[in-house]
């Protein structure tokens, strides 16, 4: 006999659908978030692929909905009602929160959505997260110091080493980009400090292992930028590359033989490759980019990531015990309420999200 359950949120779940469960986090409730949920939950390219849940509050995502329906027709927007919602209980701070305005009550709420959808994943009722935006200066208003969603997320699931990588898919070529940051959320003049050869080492490995078992590529071609400009000039601009990016690499192309490592690539060039590969061009070919990029801080790999693909560029965190995924944009609060932001990436997100957990089960 066909056996059947119920979600916390009341809805019918049957035991034989094998389609992901996800739980799609909010976000800040100021800003974007609930209405890229609402608009990429309206397609049901993506809704016939997952089992969703939202995690937030059903009164928010109701408000978002009436807003936006004075501008945008029924068909754009998924229905509240008609959503699996775990409704978070945000009725002390609600009146607080003020659409397009970061403040101290948004964070809290925000950062009480992922903590819940994150104890429901480690009790494997969800088999990845999906998280809308937050603010980082919401979170720290609220009390809560964390650099990002990221760390949170690593906290919680006890991993010492993780990474934050982006992905996107060329809607132009079908090549995929993918940039893993070595470095993320520090000031700029921490970051030479803070890159040492071990770090290095196991930001490598992660991207291995994802880029081989996430993407299945068993052999995969990786670029590891310079740090100065024109990698150093031999030390002319900048010492990094000679005293130890350089021996580091040719130190780990004698480590793994499983890879193909090619670096310090000066950081101005690295991303030709990716840019022709990207957007096409008859005098490159896409065998000539590479399977992943390793940037060594936040802006010199989200530049690129973002002139290429913002609306369409997915953040990823490997190393979890399980899959997340984001949206690359953040809060937006000046569009918030206006029903103007695209949904694009918060749809790619769900739909990694997808690949990756069929590729992990
Ligand atoms: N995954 C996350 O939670 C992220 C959160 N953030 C947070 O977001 C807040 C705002 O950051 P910003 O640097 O201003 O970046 P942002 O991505 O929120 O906005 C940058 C610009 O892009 C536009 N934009 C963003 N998403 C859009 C969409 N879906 N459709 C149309 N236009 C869109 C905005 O209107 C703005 O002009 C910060 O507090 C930051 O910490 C930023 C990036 C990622
Ligand atoms: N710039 C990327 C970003 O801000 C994502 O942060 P997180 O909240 O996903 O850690």
């Amino acid at each position: 006999m066909e056996k059947s359950f119920f979600t916390e949120s009341g809805s019918i779940l049957r035991n034989d659908d094998l389609r992901p469960c996800l739980a799609v986090t909010l976000g800040d409730p100021a800003g974007i978030g609930p209405e890229v949920i609402l608009k990429a939950l309206a397609d049901r390219t993506v809704t016939e692929s997952c089992r969703v849940t939202v995690v937030g509050s059903r009164s928010l995502l109701q408000k978002t909905y009436s807003q936006l329906r004075q501008f945008l027709p029924a068909e754009s927007l998924a229905d509240p009602d008609s959503l699996s919602i775990l409704d978070v209980d945000v009725e002390c701070v609600e009146d607080k929160i003020t659409v397009g305005f970061a403040n101290a009550a948004s964070g809290a709420v925000s950062f009480a959505f992922l903590e819940t959808a994150i104890d429901k994943t480690l009790a494997n009722q969800f088999q990845g997260i999906v998280t809308g935006p937050i603010a980082k200066s919401a979170w720290q208003a609220a009390g809560h110091d964390y650099p990002g969603q990221t760390e949170l997320l690593a906290q919680r699931a006890g991993v010492g080493r993780f990474g934050m990588l982006f992905v996107a898919r060329s809607p132009h070529t079908g090549w995929t980009l993918r940039t893993l940051l070595a470095t993320t959320h520090i000031p700029l003049c921490q970051v030479s400090e803070l890159l040492t050869p071990e770090l290095m080492s196991w930001k490598l490995d992660l991207l291995v292992e994802c880029l081989q078992e996430d993407f299945g590529i068993a052999q995969p071609r990786i670029a590891v930028a310079g740090l100065n400009p024109h990698s150093g000039e031999q030390g002319k601009l900048g010492i990094e590359e000679k005293y130890w990016l350089n021996p580091w690499l040719e130190w780990e192309r004698k480590r793994r033989s499983d890879i193909v490592l090619d670096g310090p690539i000066p950081p101005d060039t690295m991303w030709v490759k990716p840019g022709q590969a990207w957007f096409g061009n008859q005098n490159s070919t896409s065998f000539s980019a590479h399977d992943g990029y390793l940037a060594l801080y936040h802006d010199q790999g989200l530049i690129p990531v973002k002139l290429m693909a913002f609306d369409r560029a997915i953040n990823t965190t490997i190393g979890l015990p399980f899959v997340r995924t984001s949206p690359d944009h953040g809060t937006a609060f000046d569009i918030a309420g206006k029903g103007i932001a695209n949904p694009t990436s918060m749809k790619a997100a769900l739909q990694l999200a997808v690949e990756l957990v069929k590729q992990r089960n």
